[in-house]
């Protein structure tokens, strides 16, 4: 019947049961679990949970690098919880903030030996959430029962991970004419998923034409620099001197990409800048955390571009891995223009380290 959710529902069911708090039942082939986000998680939850059988903490291999912890699973480690462990513990290993207050977390007895395809998904949702990439978990075999008796979302976890990674169809689903003090003659798109995520935005400038290349930017959305006008990184200035160069060329078109803190989330990036302040620098944070150093998905551009009938690209950017996936995605890019803005006494170290570890051209 048409009006269940179907598998994209449900995951989206999921992700935001866990950003509340709530668990989700997660079934795969080789066995079930229950699973909570391990942020914010409530002490009655987690008595409730290890009621059910042994716990343990899912956290990425990223996460397992920091605390010295064997990750069998490759890409996501196991940790047992040991008997006396408490909300404070989970926290303490999932966040790194007292990481180097508290150094000696740890001896940790990691799980092996397959199975680990639901804490996969457990930390799947939670990225897409956009919380910590940590989930406490306990294996059951009454997933249905459970996820019947106490209204739990129950996802079938084989079939969900590769729709997870697949990029949902976006559509166009209003725009309107905006005039921008950079560029009048705008107008604002507004593209939807059909899978429940973010939106993302289009600043079209005039009406470029679409058999020949524009000049577009891809920029991911940075709350901090784009609103606040922060000196941490670059953002703000280049997001105005993209706007500026299109407005004198007449035409372009920006991509605002809701990926906030390169698709960690606005509170992640908050908790990177705050091991910043503890002498992290921003790759470095990034993993402390559990996250690789860039988890955009720039097919989302490349999707949209494609959707507005543009198939070549004079990128402004200083990424070349920007410049790369447009190119997987089939979206030309026969020109870069570099965007060299904004850069002041705060984030010379920053603009540094991303030119040292992530390829950014100077
Ligand atoms: N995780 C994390 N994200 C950050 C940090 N500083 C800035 N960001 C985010 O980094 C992203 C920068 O986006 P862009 O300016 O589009 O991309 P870029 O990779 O710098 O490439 P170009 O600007 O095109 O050269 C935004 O999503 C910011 O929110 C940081 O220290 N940590
Ligand atoms: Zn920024």
């Amino acid at each position: 019947m048409s009006l269940a959710p179907n598998l994209s529902e449900l995951i989206a069911r999921a992700r935001s049961d866990l950003r509340m708090g709530m668990p989700v039942v997660l079934r795969s082939e080789n066995g079930a679990a229950l699973a909570i986000a391990a942020e914010d998680l409530s002490p009655a939850r987690l008595d409730d949970l290890r009621g059910l059988g042994e716990a343990f903490l899912a956290i990425t291999a990223r996460r397992a690098e920091t605390l010295s912890a064997r990750a069998y699973d490759s890409d996501l480690a196991r940790l047992v919880l040991p008997d006396d462990a408490d909300v404070a513990w989970i926290e303490a290993v999932a966040n790194p903030a007292d990481d180097l207050t508290h150094p000696m977390k740890g001896p940790f007895q990691s799980l092996r030996g397959g199975k680990a395809q639901c804490a996969r998904a457990a930390i799947a949702l939670a990225k897409s959430a956009r919380l910590l990439p940590a989930a406490v978990m306990v294996g059951i075999d009454n997933a249905y029962e459970l996820a019947a008796t106490h209204g739990l979302t129950l996802l079938p976890v084989e079939p969900a991970l590769p729709l997870m990674a697949d990029l949902a169809p976006l559509h166009d689903m209003i725009h309107a004419r905006v005039p921008l003090l950079a560029a009048e003659k705008s107008r604002v798109h507004v593209f939807r998923p059909d899978d429940g995520g973010e939106e993302h935005y289009v600043v079209e400038v005039g009406r470029p034409d679409r058999s020949k290349p524009v000049l577009a930017r891809l920029h991911s959305a940075c709350f901090t620099g784009d609103i606040f006008g922060s000196m941490k990184c670059d953002c703000g200035p280049q997001l105005n001197a993209a706007l500026a160069q299109m407005g004198e060329e007449g035409e372009g078109i920006l991509l605002y990409l809701n990926q906030e803190g390169r698709g960690i989330g606005h509170a992640n990036k908050m908790r990177a800048y705050s091991l910043q302040d503890q002498g992290f620098d921003t790759v470095e944070a990034n993993h402390r955390l559990g996250f690789e150093d860039d988890e955009r998905d720039f097919r989302i551009g490349a999707a949209i571009l494609k959707e507005m009938g543009f198939g070549g690209v004079r990128l402004m950017t200083n990424n070349p891995n920007k410049i790369a996936r447009m190119e997987d995605q089939g979206v030309m890019v026969t020109e870069r223009v570099p965007l060299k803005v904004g850069e002041n006494r705060y984030n010379e170290a920053y603009l540094a380290t991303k030119a040292r570890k992530s390829g950014h051209l100077l």
